[in-house]
Parts: structure tokens; sequence; C-alpha cells
């Protein structure tokens, strides 16, 4: 579905990515883990089209989207929720979840849609007369996922969904992640908490100085001795450990 060849670019004269190669097949969850300042969220920019490539290709479904807009990518199908908190927090919870399909002027497309996505988020049914503001960070995660999903998207780009959560909102939020791959949807998921990333992962990649050092199943780098010590703050485990360390991750 998606395929980075050799892909560089950076934010003034220099490059940050320095040749990215990395594929995401269609229904995939694919995990980048890496160093602070690796560019790992560059990586999602020049997808999303918040940043131009200066060299390599971005392919989407076939199509080459490197200087495609943002918008452009957007209505193809690919949707970037981004670190920092994004939600308008004066605004409600259903506002807010109806915003996400800014583009589309089928008003009944909307509500049907807004109706879907509130079963596969109940929060947005629950709190949907709230400000968002006043939801906790968790809750703000859940609601900018549905959010997300309002363009029906096939390529989700989520930077670093769990941070600054405590261990039940991550938990909330790497099962919700799962959720949209079992609705078929694809992820290319940025995360500093490598272990949760990988676990909920199909494959990933190290990013390491702006260009992959290392792919492998989610599954298989958690179980990488070399990863464990670099990024799992522990060494890898083997066998009925491991599965532990699965189930305990997620
Ligand atoms: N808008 C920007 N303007 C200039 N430099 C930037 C900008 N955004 C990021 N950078 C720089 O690009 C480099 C890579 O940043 P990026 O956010 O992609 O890394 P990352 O791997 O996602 O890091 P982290 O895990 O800390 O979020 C960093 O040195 C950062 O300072």
């Amino acid at each position: 579905m998606l395929e980075l060849n050799g892909v560089t670019a950076g934010y003034g004269a220099g490059l940050i990515l320095k040749g990215v190669d990395l594929s995401v097949a269609s229904g995939e969850i694919v995990c980048l883990i890496g160093p602070n300042g690796a560019g790992k969220s560059t990586v999602l920019k020049t997808v999303s089209g918040l940043l131009r490539p200066k060299g390599g290709s971005v392919t989407f479904k076939g199509e080459s989207i490197g200087r495609l807009s943002p918008k452009e990518r957007l209505t193809r199908g690919i949707v970037h929720v981004p670190q920092d908190r994004s939600l308008f927090p004066a605004m409600s919870v259903w506002e807010n979840v109806v915003m996400g399909a800014f583009i589309l002027s089928d008003q009944n497309l909307v509500r049907q849609r807004v109706e879907e996505v509130a079963e596969m988020f109940p929060i947005v049914a629950r709190r949907r007369s709230a400000s968002a503001g006043s939801l906790s960070g968790g809750e703000q995660k859940q609601v900018e996922l549905a959010r997300s999903l309002m363009l029906d998207p096939a390529l989700i780009l989520l930077d670093e969904p769990s941070i600054g959560l405590d261990p039940k909102s991550r938990t909330s939020v790497f099962a919700s992640i799962a959720a949209l791959a079992e609705s078929g949807r694809t992820v290319l998921l940025v995360e500093q908490n490598a272990r949760s990333g990988l676990a909920v992962a199909h494959r990933a990649a190290v990013l390491e100085a702006g260009v992959v050092a290392l792919t492998g199943t989610g599954e298989g780098l958690l179980n990488d001795p070399e990863v464990a010590r670099l990024y799992l703050g522990a060494s890898a485990r083997s066998g009925v450990q491991q599965s532990e360390t699965l189930a305990a991750a997620i």
C-alpha cells in the first residue's frame, strides 16, 4: 500500500532523513521505533505531505504522492494523527469528531460516519456534549482516533499515541489501534513506548539517524537482544517468557 524508497528530507539545508526505505502492506500495523531525533515523526510528515521529500519516492497504492499537497493525500485516504493534543478544547466531543469530515459536503454521509465511529469509540456518544478540553488525556486520544476515521481512511499515521498517558489509558489506546487494523485499516505507528508498539505491530522498523537500520516482525524485534538492550530497557526473552511479555505489553 505504501512504499518509501530512498526518501531524503529535512527542514533546512541539512537532511534528517538520509535515504529511508520502508514498505507497509494493506491491513498491517507497522511500528517505527528509534532514538529521539532519529526522524520518526519526519517520516510520517513526508507521507502525509506536511513535509515534501527532497529525494526518493513515496508511493501510495501505486501512485507517486511525494509532490501532492496534504489535502490531496487526505482525499486519497491518508490521515495523520499528530503527537500533540489536537482537539479543539472549547468544542464538544461530537463537534470535534464531525470536524474530521470537514472536506465532505454530503451531510447525510457525515451523520452516518459519525454514528459508525461512535459505535467503535463509545466515548464519542457517552461524552458527546462535553467540551473536549474537559476530557482526560487518554479520553482525548480516543476522540482523536475516532475523528481520524471520519473520512474512512485507508492509511492512518499515528505519532506517539500513548505519550503522556497512564498505563490504563495506554492499554485502551493500543487496544484501539489493534481494532483499527481489525476493521481493515492500515496503520503506520511511531512509538517511544517500544515494547507496546512492537507488541501490537505486525512488522516494525528501527530508524537510526535518518535511515532504517533494522526491520522484522513486531515479535521478532521484541525478541531481538540488541533491540531489547537499546530500546526495551531489558534483555530479550524467549519462549514462555516472550509470550508473557507480549500479553503484558498489550
Ligand atoms: N519543524 C522543524 N524544524 C526544524 N527542525 C525540526 C523540525 N521538526 C523536527 N526537527 C528536527 O528534526 C530531527 C528529527 O525530528 P523528529 O521529530 O522527526 O524525530 P523523532 O525520531 O520523531 O524524535 P522523537 O522520538 O524525539 O519525537 C530533530 O533533530 C528535530 O529537532
